[in-house]
């Protein structure tokens, strides 16, 4: 099995008190856009603590919010009111401080780098000190993609590509992982095997992860514990424990545990659609 490397990179300055407090706190959270004849509530009274190490996911029907949360998390929009705290400090001060890494729908590599290259792109940007190379193949070691690194991103299936987007998030060993609906565009068999993967990813890095997801399985399955949301307005309906044991495996879809917590996500959507 593919060891943790050893980090290289100068951790952030955090207060003195951020330890000690949950790595993200989301309070009373609400996002308004303006829009062309009214204005669309795509987050109202958002309330989550998320613990270091938890596995979250965020599930919900189209248009509940789920990437306004993640994109304000991020700091790449404005809430129009509440507060989001990562790891003591907001989210424009955590994305300085290099807190997280940010995995997209498509993996949005650059085609014509390779994926060396590719991973290496955000250490050369924000001239991130040491040696940036080999801190690149670390990270494709830890995806199981090294022997790789030498190919352009068109050679790659569409599952490899995502692979090399996570290598490339984690390039900053941020502690957390935002990751919207990474593997939606593949095929169920590929999808299983990457969340296997990216389990083991978690597990060995000790990343704290937040994961969109519009799969009830893939969310049981993940997390750690899984936020329901709701559209119009988006809002969070409820939280649903997961306490499958780990380290879960293939044998874990098959538990009856594993329905019943599909089951209760299941009626929380109901109950919100209704
Ligand atoms: N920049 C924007 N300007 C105006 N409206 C927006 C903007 N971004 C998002 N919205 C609206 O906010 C709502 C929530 O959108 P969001 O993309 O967060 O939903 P989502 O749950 O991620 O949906 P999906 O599952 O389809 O990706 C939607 O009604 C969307 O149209």
């Amino acid at each position: 099995m593919t060891q943790a490397p050893q980090m290289q990179i100068t951790p952030p300055v955090l207060a003195p008190d951020a330890a000690a407090a949950p790595l993200v706190s989301i309070r009373d959270l609400q996002m308004i856009f303006q829009v062309p004849g009214g204005q669309t509530v795509a987050l109202q009274d958002a309330n989550l603590s998320i613990e270091r190490g938890e596995f979250i996911s965020l599930i919900g029907p189209s248009g509940c919010g789920k990437t306004t949360l993640l994109r304000l998390l991020a700091d790449l929009v404005q809430p129009t009111g509440g507060q989001i705290l990562i790891a003591g400090q907001s989210p424009a001060a955590a994305r300085q401080n290099r807190q997280y890494g940010y995995v997209f729908q498509a993996p949005a590599l650059m085609e014509w780098r390779s994926v060396l290259a590719n991973v290496m792109l955000p250490l050369q940007v924000m001239k991130v000190p040491g040696d940036r190379q080999a801190r690149a193949r670390e990270m494709l070691r830890l995806v199981g993609l090294d022997k790789f690194e030498r190919n352009y991103p068109w050679q790659l299936s569409g599952g490899m590509q995502q692979r090399v987007s996570i290598a490339r998030a984690l390039a900053f060993d941020p502690p957390l992982l935002f990751m919207d609906e990474p593997f939606g565009a593949l095929d169920e068999i590929t999808r299983e095997k990457l969340n296997l993967e990216l389990l083991r990813l978690w597990r060995e890095t000790g990343k704290t992860v937040i994961f969109v997801t519009h799969s009830i399985p893939e969310a049981v399955f993940l997390s750690t514990r899984v936020v329901v949301m709701t559209a119009r307005p988006g809002k969070i309906e409820g939280i649903v424990d997961v306490d499958l044991p780990q380290p879960r495996s293939d044998d874990t879809r098959e538990l009856p545990r594993f329905f019943e917590i599909a089951t209760e996500i299941r009626e929380l959507l109901k109950k919100g659609h209704a």
